[in-house]
């Protein structure tokens, strides 16, 4: 069942258009993640769903009801920003039933919601502070206590770590999770940052320049991206690219990228590749064997230039055709720079795009 639907939504802030015809539905207790670069346009998305922003055209239609024009309290929504926009004068109880006086709740049911956000949070030691005297997890807690009291169906999330150091990100990631697996409510989360995208999401949708690049599953994201744009964002360090031109010998089909002939008769491609095609080979770090190869799997001889161990993993940053790129392995195996290593690529799990459309072939 479709929870919240976007049609047709156009923005322009003046001449400039940031959304054309957007369109997007996201369903019934789903996490959906919208994630691109600064100025993409997800905030703005999330603002128009949130009626914090007037569309110039389309509709928004939250569980079947058309909201395009209606006041932000009217939609059923609760909403955590970056900035976690509490009230500095009030308690941290106050800041939470705040918003359920003025709608003049009963004071038993503001009592009750109150408790129960402070206990799913745990923040019930909190509830006598003001905001000045919590940290910035804390803070951010409570911000999504003031969402949760306000019992809607569908949450909207601006960024909510990214004032966080990085160990208070990673433990509020895992909570949102928690969360969202215990309430199944609707969560529409804007982030920039891929590894929130990929470790919350039911399904991410990659925006660029105001247009959704791929809607899908993480990991189908990680896996098949759609395009040049969705290969290059998702992943850290990021897909290996080789620019080349396909040939075939043999009954084999490559990629030859100056001097170096790379056997992609392994890919699955969707249309069969043209010999003479200009594309871009996309193999992520750790689809790269080292001195693996059997003596009859094709392998390109290479020397470490810098290695990153990084505890569980080790990254080689390495030259192959004439270009940088990074292969992990497992933290235990040490190649030092200067080290001269037999690559093979796992061409099954590789991508291939269309060098002209950039899509994925
Ligand atoms: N009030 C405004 N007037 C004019 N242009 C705006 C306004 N608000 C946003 N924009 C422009 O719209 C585009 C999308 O902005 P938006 O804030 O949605 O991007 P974003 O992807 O959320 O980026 P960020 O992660 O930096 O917040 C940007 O190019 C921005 O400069």
């Amino acid at each position: 069942m479709t929870s919240v639907s976007v049609r047709d939504l156009s923005l322009s802030f003046g001449a400039v258009t940031v959304l054309d015809k957007l369109n997007l539905d996201i369903d019934h207790g789903e996490f959906l993640v919208l994630l691109g670069s600064s100025g993409c346009g997800k905030s703005t998305l999330l603002n128009c769903i949130a009626g914090l922003l007037d569309v110039t055209d389309g509709q928004i239609i939250i569980h079947d009801r058309n909201v395009t024009w209606e006041e932000p309290k009217d939609r059923g929504i609760g909403m955590v920003f970056q900035s976690y926009a509490l009230y500095p004068q009030m308690s941290v109880e106050k800041n939470l039933s705040f918003g359920l006086q003025v709608a003049r709740v009963p004071q038993a049911e503001i009592d009750k919601r109150v408790k129960r956000a402070a206990e799913i949070l745990q923040i019930q030691p909190l509830l006598k502070r003001k905001p000045s005297e919590l940290s910035g997890g804390q803070r951010q807690r409570v911000a999504i206590g003031r969402a949760l009291v306000r019992d809607v169906d569908v949450f909207l999330f601006d960024e909510p770590l990214s004032n966080l150091d990085a160990k208070l990100r990673s433990e509020l990631r895992v909570e949102i999770k928690r969360l969202h697996q215990s309430l199944k409510n609707t969560m529409i989360y804007v982030t920039h940052d891929q590894i929130e995208a990929l470790t919350l999401a039911d399904r991410i949708a990659v925006m660029k320049s105001g247009v959704i690049q791929q809607l899908a599953d993480p990991m189908t994201i990680y896996n098949a991206p759609e395009n040049l744009f969705v290969a290059g964002f998702i992943g850290s360090p990021s897909m290996n690219f080789f620019r080349g031109e396909v040939e075939a010998k043999e009954g084999r089909s490559f990629v030859r990228v100056d001097g170096t002939a790379f056997d992609v008769t392994a890919y699955p491609a969707s249309v069969p590749l043209k010999p003479g095609q200009k594309v871009v080979l996309g193999v992520r770090p750790e689809h790269v064997k080292v001195d693996e190869a059997r003596t009859d799997e094709p392998a390109h001889q290479a020397t470490v230039d810098i290695e990153e161990p990084m505890g569980a993993d080790n990254l080689l940053w390495l030259t192959l055709a004439g270009q940088p790129m990074s292969v992990r392995i497992a933290g235990k195996r040490r190649y030092p720079p200067g080290s001269s290593v037999r690559l093979s690529f796992d061409m099954g799990v590789a991508s291939i795009f269309d060098a002209a459309s950039e899509n994925r072939l």
